[in-house]
């Protein structure tokens, strides 16, 4: 499957994002606790270079918490700041301000040793498109927070949020784009729901998605749809996709099997968590 999308906008959320970087102390990387790496553009590194960066592992609700614990881990070991975080409940979010200041402990120094004292950390929340943005914002903000408005000497536009006396945050997260180079990486993010399902062959996902469940988390299948002994077993991914249209009672025309509207079951199952807390990729095998 040849997954390509939004090719339009790339260049202007990017130079929108260079824009910003420029305002900013610290980058708050959102990253698919489900696909770390497969959530991760490369491009950040660059365009973040001389910058602090905090990266967050959102949707670890929908994540195998032992894969959550291991992916903290791959990023303490490359000297990465990470805190695992649910956007949408705000569980994890008190972590994060102690770890923004280890973050930016150096640019804090530099301040002081200058006569700058409490001068607002700036971060601006990058990460690809559906990764939870808007959510942490909103609810990291919280509602106490107050809009600044436009400040002197900051390109116009810009607003930014004040989160507490040591933290801004610019309201206008960055965009990234996946990249697609590998084919494996555009399945992934299809699975967990970030590229529109129209441009893809839904039933070909659901097989994928299938063939690693099966291979993975087995369970996860039985249990939803209460399979017939054996069809987990047989790996055949187009029975149990079979399977799964019966169960749900997915019939067209009198008798026959709906396997594109069991492909959207399943799908939606995966995405919403329904299938359980599923991880796509593991830092010791690499795409898992
Ligand atoms: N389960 C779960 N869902 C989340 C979490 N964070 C965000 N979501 C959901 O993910 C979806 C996308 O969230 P957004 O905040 O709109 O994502 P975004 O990155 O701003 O998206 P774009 O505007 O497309 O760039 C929404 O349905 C959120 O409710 C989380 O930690 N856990």
């Amino acid at each position: 499957m040849n997954v390509q999308w939004y090719p339009g906008h790339m260049t202007k959320a990017k130079r929108m994002m260079q824009e910003n970087i420029k305002l900013i102390d610290l980058i708050i990387e959102l990253l698919d606790a489900r696909v770390p790496l497969s959530s991760r553009n490369p491009d950040i590194d660059e365009l973040g270079k001389n910058k602090a960066r905090l990266i967050l592992l959102n949707k670890a609700d929908l994540a195998d918490e032992r894969c959550n614990d291991a992916w903290m881990e791959y990023f303490k070991a490359r000297g990465c700041f990470v805190v695992k975080v649910n956007a949408k409940s705000g569980a994890g979010l008190k972590q994060i301000q102690p770890v923004v200041q280890e973050a930016c402990r150096e640019k804090i120094e530099r301040d002081r040793r200058r006569g700058i004292l409490n001068r607002p950390v700036r971060a601006m929340v990058v990460g690809i498109p559906n990764v939870g943005k808007s959510t942490f914002i909103n609810s990291f903000a919280g509602k106490a927070c107050t809009k600044t408005g436009n400040k002197p000497g900051v390109t116009k536009g810009a607003q930014w949020i004040k989160l507490n006396k040591q933290l801004e945050l610019l309201d206008t997260p960055g965009i990234l784009w996946p990249k697609f180079e590998d084919q494996q990486v555009g399945m992934k993010l299809a699975m967990i729901g970030s590229i529109k399902d129209e441009i893809l062959n839904t039933e070909e996902l659901a097989l994928s998605l299938i063939r690693f469940l099966v291979q993975w988390y087995p369970e996860s299948l039985e249990k939803r749809y209460t399979m017939a002994d054996g069809i987990i077993a047989g790996t055949d991914p187009v029975a149990v996709l079979e399977s799964v249209a019966k169960v749900r009672g997915c019939i067209v025309k009198g008798s026959q099997l709906d396997i594109t509207k069991a492909a959207g079951i399943l799908l939606e199952d995966y995405r919403s968590g329904r299938l359980g807390r599923i991880t796509l990729e593991f830092p010791d095998i690499g795409n898992k």
